[in-house]
């Protein structure tokens, strides 16, 4: 044994590797944790320019999924939540539609919005029947995946089936867009209702230090086991372990998980890889402003029979987030699809399109920063597969978004299986 060796090394400080490590060093393990960035978080990384906090990529973190729920101080984060709905730009105007539960202000609005459409509201219910038809006892995600996998379709199809139409079709799908990071409708319905559950049990919200206080939380509890700037060129399994080739080092240990992106999971874990996953791209323009465009809290989305593109969804990050911007200093996020049919959007159509949705003029806003990130999310299309197997032989287990569902959730949820399995293998 070299004075490299340890019982785990886990590649990757993502959310999912950070759970997994965490777990382990919680049973006892020694574990080291090998990082290709300069700083943990993978994904979730936030840039400070000019005193504006631009996450890599706009995103939420929603305090209601159950592994932040378990494994994160959320008190800590600070919490800064945004308005439990989505204010939708539809061919008359501007409406307002959110979970009067959470957000009692939004109630009037719904009402007035929801109340001459009845035939829509309807459809919508059917469409979301299966939430409420979910066994009691049994966790919603199994309950919608194990009940009947075969009946899952996608969204699109579960929309058509149920006739959703009108003012409530155009929010949802520009509404799912921005999350699932994709306008075709090709998500699984049961991952487009467990999102559903997900945003009615809690409101999404930004860390008081941006969103990578997330993944920095999580890494702060490993203190030097993790080694950041080591990226791994090769995994090899050997008899007894796994030996790592990072740079000039070479590490052996008795198990190894490879915690990357799916994208880049099979390059270490070889030939019996699962095939890498589709994902999908999102690109975020942040924009400074010295007035607020609007004063509202909400997500705006394109509800219009026509939008005109090419934003998902835009938002005036600094009213429910003040931290992301400096003192008298508003912050616009604007995002879009990325991929190889969807180029990054000219400058002038993104401000053009943020400015027709949140109801403002755009001409002053400075472009601070755009995040192209070309694999934001593994696809999730149906029948979805809720947990996919993390060991791949030996001495070899993998996990990452790519292994449960595409999410913050997801992630840990899968780190932490990992986290078992390892376990259990050396105790044997
Ligand atoms: C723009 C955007 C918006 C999102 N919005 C949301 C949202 O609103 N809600 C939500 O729940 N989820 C959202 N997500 C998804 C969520 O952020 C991810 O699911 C999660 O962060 C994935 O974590 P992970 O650990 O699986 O992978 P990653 O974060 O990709 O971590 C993998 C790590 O492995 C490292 N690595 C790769 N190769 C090597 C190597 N050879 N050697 C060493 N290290 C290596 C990488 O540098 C990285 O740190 C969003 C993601 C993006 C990008």
């Amino acid at each position: 044994m070299s004075e490299n060796d340890t019982d785990v090394v886990v590649v990757g400080a993502g959310l999912a590797g950070l759970r997994c490590a965490r777990a382990l060093v919680d049973r006892g393990h020694d574990v080291v944790v090998l990082e290709r960035d300069d700083a943990v978080g993978g994904r979730i990384r936030t840039d400070h320019v000019d005193g504006f906090a631009l996450d890599r990529g706009f995103q939420l973190l929603n305090p209601a999924y159950r592994a932040v729920r378990r494994w994160v101080d959320v008190d800590a984060l600070g919490l800064q939540p945004f308005a439990a709905g989505v204010a939708a730009r539809n061919d008359d105007g501007l409406v307002r539609l959110g979970n009067p539960l959470a957000a009692p202000a939004l109630l009037l609005p719904s009402v007035r919005a929801v109340l001459p459409r009845p035939r829509e509201v309807l459809a919508a219910a059917r469409w979301a029947a299966p939430l409420l038809r979910a066994r009691p006892g049994r966790r919603l995600a199994t309950s919608l995946t194990t009940a009947s996998p075969r009946r899952d379709v996608s969204r699109r199809e579960a929309l058509d089936r149920a006739g959703v139409d009108g003012l409530l079709r155009a929010t949802l799908d520009s509404f799912f867009a921005g999350v699932v990071l994709e306008d075709d409708g090709s998500t699984s319905q049961a991952y487009a209702l467990l999102l559903t559950a997900t945003f009615l049990a809690g409101t999404p919200a930004l860390p008081e230090h941006g969103m990578q206080a997330l993944p920095a939380q999580l890494a702060g509890r490993l203190g030097d086991r993790v080694r950041l700037g080591t990226a791994v060129d090769s995994v090899e399994t050997v008899a007894g372990g796994a030996v790592v080739h990072a740079g000039g080092t070479t590490l052996r240990a008795r198990q190894v998980v490879v915690a990357v992106a799916g994208q880049d999971a099979g390059a270490l874990t070889g030939p019996d890889a699962e095939p890498t996953p589709r994902t999908k791209g999102v690109v975020t323009s942040w924009f400074a402003a010295d007035e607020a465009p609007t004063d509202s809290h909400l997500l705006f989305v394109d509800g219009r029979s026509r939008p005109s593109g090419p934003l998902v969804n835009t938002a005036v990050v600094s009213n429910p987030a003040p931290s992301y911007a400096p003192a008298g200093q508003h912050l616009v996020q604007a995002s879009a699809l990325l991929g190889p049919d969807r180029p990054v959007p000219t400058e002038d159509d993104v401000r053009r399109h943020a400015g027709e949705l949140l109801g403002a003029d755009p001409r002053g806003w400075r472009l601070l920063h755009r995040h192209e990130v070309p694999h934001a999310l593994p696809a999730q299309p149906a029948p979805l597969a809720l947990r996919r197997p993390v060991r791949l032989r030996d001495h070899l287990v993998v996990c990452g978004d790519h292994r449960d569902t595409a999410s913050i959730q997801g992630a840990l949820v899968s780190g932490q299986r990992a986290a078992l399995d390892v376990a259990a293998a050396l105790a044997r």
